[in-house]
């Protein structure tokens, strides 16, 4: 074999490493089982049509064709996937789905982050209001609870806002789509001289400040009532609210921040989003939202729908657990299986030792910090 490396962004996962993520990713999976979600699996190949909605900014996607030249895809994102599901086979709603499997993004160079990563997330078919974008935040948060992640922050965003906001400014058109981008890019000297016509208008104050509407919730939402008054930007404004104190009431240890100068999470958002952070990292642990324009991609009815993914192995990577537990080696002679199998069921921890003699065991034993059980001594 001429190649023993692994493609880009690709690793190998072992030990204790890979029992950690086996063992959180079995929690949140019987966590959205108990809560009366049903599976859905869908494969890691598809054809990039299903992927259209996805905007290319931040990754691409592995791209192949087929035995017919048709473009197909690594999954980059498991949202799409259940969009499809959703047009071409007639299941009935409202639907409650959860999944997990890895997804395929192929990230800047030198990024230093996986191209191939695992999710397990929740998806909710059919239902327009408020309560099915609490139950995906109820559900992540229940989540971070289990794992025990402590100084956890739900950072609240809104698809809709930035374009709300821009729709009611007195200002041209191309010059309302230069804004929007310097304020994304946070290219702010750009930014400023777009919005200076509108110095001594009532959107002074919060244009100046927009750049940097992030953070402290009640802060930004001071900022944000300084608009001039308009029903749809009061309904967000309402939502975000009560989402706020929705997640004060049932997670009263976790924070709620605000963003709303930022480009959606995901292209496909139509509505509010959140992310849970930790600590200082800048990784979510989860990243969800509302998208009720998606179904319509694949099919012509309009179909409201709210999700929330893990990044399992973000997950993995602050998981505080205890590893490397000290383990039993079972040693025994081939005619004690019996009773090897007895011992291997009473000792928690404990493993068959496979070695043809005891000095080997001994040896065994020794390197890998084991305790040695020899079953031969008895006989
Ligand atoms: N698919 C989204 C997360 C999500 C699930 N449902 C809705 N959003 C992502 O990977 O960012």
């Amino acid at each position: 074999m001429k190649n023993k490396n692994l493609p880009n962004g690709t690793r190998d996962e072992f030990g204790s490493q890979a029992e950690i993520k086996e063992t959180i990713q079995m929690k949140l999976l019987t966590l959205f089982k108990n809560r009366g979600f049903q599976k859905l699996t869908t494969p890691a190949l598809e054809y990039s049509d299903v992927f259209e909605p996805l905007s290319t900014d931040n990754y691409r996607p592995y791209q192949f064709l087929d035995e017919q030249g048709e473009r197909l895809v690594l999954r980059p994102d498991l949202t799409l996937p259940v969009a499809r599901v959703m047009s071409t086979t007639g299941v009935d709603l409202p639907v409650k789905w959860y999944y997990s499997g890895d997804v395929f993004r192929i990230k800047k160079r030198l990024s230093g982050s996986y191209n191939q990563t695992t999710q397990a997330g929740i998806e909710i078919i059919g239902y327009k209001g408020l309560k099915a974008d609490w139950e995906c935040l109820q559900v992540a948060l229940s989540g971070c609870q289990q794992l025990q992640l402590k100084d956890v922050t739900v950072e609240l965003s809104e698809a809709k806002f930035v374009d709300t906001v821009i729709k009611q400014l007195d200002l041209p058109e191309p010059t309302k789509a230069s804004l929007k981008q310097a304020l994304f890019d946070k290219d702010l000297s750009r930014y400023q001289s777009l919005w200076s016509p509108l110095v001594g208008t009532p959107f002074e104050k919060f244009l100046s400040e927009w750049p940097w509407l992030f953070g402290n919730f009640n802060q930004v939402i001071r900022v944000v009532e300084t608009l001039p008054r308009a029903t749809e930007l009061e309904s967000i404004i309402q939502d975000l609210i009560a989402t706020k104190t929705f997640i004060n009431r049932q997670f009263p240890n976790y924070q709620v921040t605000l963003d709303l100068s930022i480009r959606s999470p995901q292209s496909y958002y139509t509505g509010m989003a959140f992310r849970g952070f930790t600590g200082k990292s800048a990784d979510y642990l989860f990243s969800g939202g509302r998208y009720d324009e998606l179904l319509t991609n694949f099919q012509k009815v309009k179909v409201s729908a709210v999700g929330v993914a893990f990044d399992v192995d973000a997950l993995v990577e602050r998981a505080d657990w205890p590893v490397n537990q000290q383990t039993t080696l079972i040693y025994f002679d081939s005619e004690q299986w019996q009773l090897a199998e007895k011992k291997l069921k009473e000792i928690p921890n404990s493993t068959l030792c496979l070695s043809q003699s005891l000095a080997a065991a001994k040896q065994l034993a020794d390197n890998s910090n084991s305790v040695l059980l020899d079953l031969t001594e008895s006989r």
